[in-house]
């Protein structure tokens, strides 16, 4: 499979693909200046050989994978989940999102595409995780909580069960999220209060 884009979260990813036994065929990026992702070549335009292969985003910022997905002409991997990610039987996982390192999706949970569940977060039950999130290291969203598209919860933030967080919020890493967050809020802080908002052309 290709990574598209050759940031540190792809470095992240090439480890993903090789805990399942998975192997990296080409890594792209527009950027001339990069030269090679860990052991790897970066290829500096997109080759007809890589549009035969599903490939994965490997760019951590939301905004920028949304633009990519659109624009990119190939077809997307399947969810990548590290062999230490739990992922229950029941949880629907969408194309090019991807689990990390202990990372947990429990039952009925909805991850959509181009999502991010990185390294030791927790999705409890019937989650519903809309397009291009990325909820950062040991984050943990309780029961029945919704997030928006391309909302970045961060580092150890919790949210509580049912809270709804709408699209394009940011959530301060470390925060308490207690009850619903209206589109682009950037929230912050015990108990998460509203402190800007992202701006509307971000998507
Ligand atoms: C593998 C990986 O790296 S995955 C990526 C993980 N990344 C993260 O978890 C990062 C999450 N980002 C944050 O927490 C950021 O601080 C943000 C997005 C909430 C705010 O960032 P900025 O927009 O740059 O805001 P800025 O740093 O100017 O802070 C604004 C105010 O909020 C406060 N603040 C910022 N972040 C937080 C936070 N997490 N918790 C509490 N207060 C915070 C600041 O102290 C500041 O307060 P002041 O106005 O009283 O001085």
């Amino acid at each position: 499979m290709n990574i598209y884009g050759a940031s540190g979260h792809a470095k992240v990813l090439i480890e993903i693909i090789h805990s399942f036994g998975g192997s990296v065929n080409y890594i792209f990026d527009d950027d001339p200046e990069i030269e090679k992702v860990l052991n790897y070549p970066v290829f500096h335009e997109i080759l007809p050989e890589m549009i035969k292969l599903p490939t994965v985003i490997g760019v951590g910022n939301n905004i920028i994978r949304k633009k990519i997905s659109l624009k990119f002409q190939g077809a997307f991997t399947d969810a990548l989940i590290h062999q230490s990610a739990v992922v229950s039987e029941s949880a629907q996982l969408g194309k090019g999102s991807v689990l990390m390192a202990n990372s947990v999706v429990n039952a009925q949970s909805v991850i959509k595409s181009h999502c991010i569940i990185n390294s030791g977060s927790i999705i409890e039950h019937d989650n519903i995780i809309d397009h291009f999130v990325h909820v950062s290291p040991g984050a943990v969203l309780t029961g029945n909580v919704t997030l928006g598209e391309g909302t970045h919860i961060g580092a150890g933030a919790v949210i509580l069960p049912g809270v709804k967080i709408g699209r394009w919020v940011t959530v301060g890493a470390g925060a308490l999220i207690l009850k619903d967050v209206p589109d682009f809020a950037v929230v912050v802080g015990n108990p998460g209060k509203v402190i800007k908002y992202n701006t509307v052309n971000n998507e």
